[in-house]
């Protein structure tokens, strides 16, 4: 049995609004909590549901025909480009999802901004580094990006960047231009037998080292999480950091801007490099220091250093003595403009947000856990099933208790590493939030959410025997450390416990405490205890249908015969508080409690 854990603080459980029980626990009939989007809730749908008919995506940057075309088949798209910080943050709160480029910055105020309705942000291209995305999972927003598309374009903007730099391309076509014939000052260098470093064995990296090769150059790189099996293929020696600065003659960057690689090039790291290296930079600007990068342009501390920058700090360029350096060439963020790469770039960005907007798992989900899709149908009845008894134990949960502690074991036949539960845990934790609070969860925020709440979900196996045909055999959620309104849930350890599995597809419950029930979950649920005598059924049975609530499962556990029971009643329609108060009132039973699903 393995076991993990997220960290607490305390999650209190308001006065009873979802729940109804008498005799231990008496509360009126108050309104359910339903939230907006509750009708969909019996639909395994994992990240984010679509608000009315037809969604409204906000296109903010251009994007390829193809994808606003798809875009347009799914939902109202409104492409306003250049919008101010202002306008965007003015325009989102109408808006399901956003799709940007790299041009426009979506701050923690774009999603506060939102209400709540924005619930994904897509990125048409590959840098994440212009969306807050701890801000997008605390408000439950995902993001996905277009990873794919745009490498082949990227990989040749730094091609043609580095040969042109080698040979003086644009400072001669300026001079040119400018009515001159320099042939002596712009002699440039050959870039066969040359060591190329590539920073970032990534898509981008592994191709431009593909290319390079096939210019002849000697390719290192440096990468401390690329696969040595994958740069041997391509002929490249992983080498450290240090080695590929030293070592080249001329480096090539493809590592993303993250606080690890910020101005990871700086003056420190210039005066390791050899006398007239050329730097490209295709990545993003942060990962130079600009300022240190003109000062050894300047100061000549590496002669004729030469830099060739598709991307800056901040863009356009405000530093003009960087980009007007003789020996800079500057394009402005061009390595993704391709018309084949933009086209390919907007529909695999229309396709994951039109997916994401239908409740689909996006497969380039930035912020949120990538289910493959054969493990995802596999899991779908369990997701359902996760939920729902994340809700009921909730529900059992006596008014005033504060929820720390919740313990959800899964019970299976296959290996430890063949469950994925993290879609699980996140179904759980918010069958567990929901009822109690306005909080929406998903699975992009359910552990920050739980975090927050001070809700601590440890995990852990039940290895069963038997065929590993299903991934689960059953869930059982304990809640330790509270009090129950319907005492007969809670284990002979004292936590309240359900325990639930799937039948031919559909949820049920199968263990309420230390009762033995199943009931299907799906409408509602009245669990009575009474003591085991003939009649009971009939009794409870007849007051409902007078009440015009119809039954749709109906089950008893007991521990001994004519001892106590627990008898779990499914129902279509909510019962009035007339009906449940004369359950209540048969003498054999005592203590019930109605639990919304
Ligand atoms: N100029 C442009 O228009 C374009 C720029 N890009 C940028 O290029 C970069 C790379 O893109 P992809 O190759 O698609 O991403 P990728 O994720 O496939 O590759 C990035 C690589 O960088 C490595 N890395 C992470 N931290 C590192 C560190 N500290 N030192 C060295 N390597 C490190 C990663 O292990 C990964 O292998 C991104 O920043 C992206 O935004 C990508 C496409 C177009
Ligand atoms: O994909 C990336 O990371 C890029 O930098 C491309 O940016 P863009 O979409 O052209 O603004």
């Amino acid at each position: 049995m393995a076991a993990s854990a997220s960290s607490a603080i305390n999650l209190s459980i308001k006065p009873s609004h979802t729940s109804l029980s008498w005799k231990t626990h008496l509360s009126s009939t108050s309104a359910l909590a339903v939230s907006p989007l509750s009708g969909h809730r019996h639909y395994p749908r994992f990240v984010i549901y679509a608000v009315g008919d037809k969604p409204t995506v906000l296109v903010a940057e251009k994007l390829g025909e193809a994808g606003v075309n798809l875009l347009k088949e799914f939902a109202d798209v409104d492409c306003s480009y250049n919008l101010t910080p202002e306008e965007l943050c003015n325009k989102i709160s109408l808006c399901d999802a956003l799709i940007v480029r790299s041009g426009t910055k979506v701050s923690r105020e774009v999603f506060e901004s939102s209400g709540g309705r924005l619930k994904v942000v897509g990125r048409a291209g590959v840098g994440i580094d212009n969306v807050d995305l701890a801000a997008a999972t605390e408000h439950g927003c995902l993001v996905v990006n277009a990873p794919t598309a745009n490498t082949v374009a990227a990989a040749e903007h730094g091609i043609s960047l580095l040969t042109a730099m080698a040979r003086n391309v644009a400072q001669a076509d300026a001079s040119v231009k400018a009515g001159k014939w320099l042939r002596n000052k712009y002699v440039g260098v050959s870039l066969v037998g040359k060591t190329l470093a590539v920073m970032g064995f990534g898509k981008v990296g592994s191709e431009v080292a593909r290319r390079a090769k096939g210019l002849g150059m000697h390719v290192i790189a440096h990468d401390p999480y690329a696969p040595a099996d994958r740069a041997r293929a391509i002929g490249v020696e992983l080498v450290s950091f240090d080695k590929a600065i030293a070592s080249a003659d001329f480096i090539s960057l493809h590592m993303p801007l993250t606080p690890a690689t910020n101005k990871v090039l700086n003056d420190e790291t210039f005066a390791k490099m050899k006398k007239g290296v050329r730097i490209v930079n295709v990545a993003r600007g942060g990962v130079i220091d600009e300022d240190a990068l003109v000062r050894a342009l300047d100061a000549g501390i590496v002669a004729q250093l030469q830099a060739a920058l598709d991307v800056f700090t901040v863009e356009p360029p405000k530093d003009s003595k960087l980009v007007q350096h003789e020996n800079v060439t500057a394009t402005p963020h061009l390595g993704a403009s391709t018309m084949e790469a933009q086209e390919g770039v907007a529909i695999e960005i229309a396709e994951a947000v039109v997916g994401a907007l239908n409740g689909e798992l996006a497969a380039t989900a930035v912020n949120a856990p990538m289910v493959p899709a054969e493990v995802l149908s596999e899991l779908k009845p369990f997701v359902a099933l996760a939920e729902k008894l994340g809700r009921l134990a909730v529900q059992l949960v006596a008014g005033g208790s504060g929820v720390k502690s919740v313990k959800v074991t899964y019970g299976s036949a296959r290996g430890p590493d063949d469950l994925d539960t993290r879609l699980l845990r996140a179904m759980i934790t918010k069958g567990l939030i929901e009822p109690i609070s306005s909080s929406f969860v998903n699975l992009v925020n359910a552990d920050f959410t739980a975090k927050q709440r001070g809700l601590r979900i440890a995990e852990q196996r039940s290895l069963l025997n038997g065929s590993p045909e299903s991934p689960l055999e059953f869930i059982q959620v304990q809640i330790s450390s509270v009090e129950s309104k319907f005492a007969s849930a809670l284990s002979d350890s004292g936590e309240i416990r359900v325990e639930g599995r799937v039948k031919d597809g559909i949820p049920h419950l199968t263990k309420v405490g230390s009762f033995e029930v199943d009931v299907s979950l799906e409408g509602s649920i009245i669990l009575c205890r009474q003591v085991d005598q003939p009649g009971m059924i009939g009794k409870v049975g007849s007051i409902l249908s007078e009440g015009n609530v119809n039954v749709s499962f109906m089950s008893v556990g007991r521990v001994a015969p004519r001892k106590h029971a627990v008898m779990a009643i499914g129902v279509d329609d909510q019962p009035s508080n007339e009906i449940l108060k004369r359950i209540g009132e048969i003498p054999a039973v005592e203590e019930f409690v109605y639990l919304k699903i």
